[in-house]
């Protein structure tokens, strides 16, 4: 998978280089394009925002430098990609969401900052790719850094060989539709907490329905939501 980044500030991304997704891109698995926005301006001030038509508070990112950044990065197309926009005004981001994009061949993150980027550039790129807005949940960010390292994060531990155990991918929150049980280590007595008998039990199958009872009865209480 082929994953592009375009940002003013290309620098916040200097993570993906450690762990899972360094790995993963040092083996070839993930490859990632970083690219500064501000090179897509042609101002001696390198200019990407401007005050808002209609007035109200704040700046609105220009479509020029959008424009061309997204000429650059999606070139002829040729390989389908998905361009999101981080935004709380988007779709919310899930684990089927996030399993979804594990399938593409090419995802473009677009960081919006200030009050947002202008509509045109959603309406110019849909002409020639798929565009999602896509919102990380219920509350407003600076900018769309943070939200597209999470979903990076999300969808890039599904891609195959990324991390070293598939299993591990397996029974995790929101997995199934449910939350997750809890986990427990050794020792089997700290601090007066017992591990629940069952687990030290080897009997395979009460723990599995044990595990399973587990989820229902926190995904009750924490995520009704969730139930159908
Ligand atoms: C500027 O971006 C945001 O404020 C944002 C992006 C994605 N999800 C959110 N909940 C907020």
């Amino acid at each position: 998978m082929r994953i592009d980044i375009v940002t003013i500030f290309p620098t916040f991304f200097d993570v993906l280089d450690i762990s899972l997704l360094g790995k993963a891109r040092l083996s070839g698995i993930i490859e990632l394009g970083v690219h500064d926005l501000r090179d897509h301006t042609h101002d001696r001030h390198r200019t990407v925002d401007d005050t808002p038509y209609g007035g109200g508070a704040g700046m609105v990112m220009k479509p020029e430098p959008w424009g061309e950044a997204l000429d650059h990065v999606l070139g002829d197309g040729a390989d389908d990609p998905v361009v999101i926009f981080p935004s709380p005004a988007g779709e919310v981001f899930t684990q089927a969401i996030a399993r979804e994009l594990a399938q593409e061949q090419h995802l473009v993150f677009g960081c919006g900052r200030y009050e947002g980027i202008d509509q045109r550039v959603f309406d110019d790129t849909a002409a020639r790719a798929r565009v999602r807005l896509m919102s990380i949940g219920d509350y407003v960010l600076n900018g769309g850094e943070v939200a597209t390292m999470a979903m990076i994060e999300a969808v890039g531990r599904l891609i195959p060989g990324v991390v070293g155990n598939p299993e591990s991918l397996v029974q995790e929150s929101h997995e199934d539709g449910l939350l997750e049980y809890p986990s427990y280590t050794k020792p089997a007595e700290w601090r007066g907490h017992a591990v629940p008998p069952v687990l030290l039990s080897g009997n395979h199958g009460a723990i599995a329905t044990w595990r399973h009872e587990q989820q229902l009865e926190r995904t009750r209480r924490v995520r009704p939501d969730l139930l159908p």
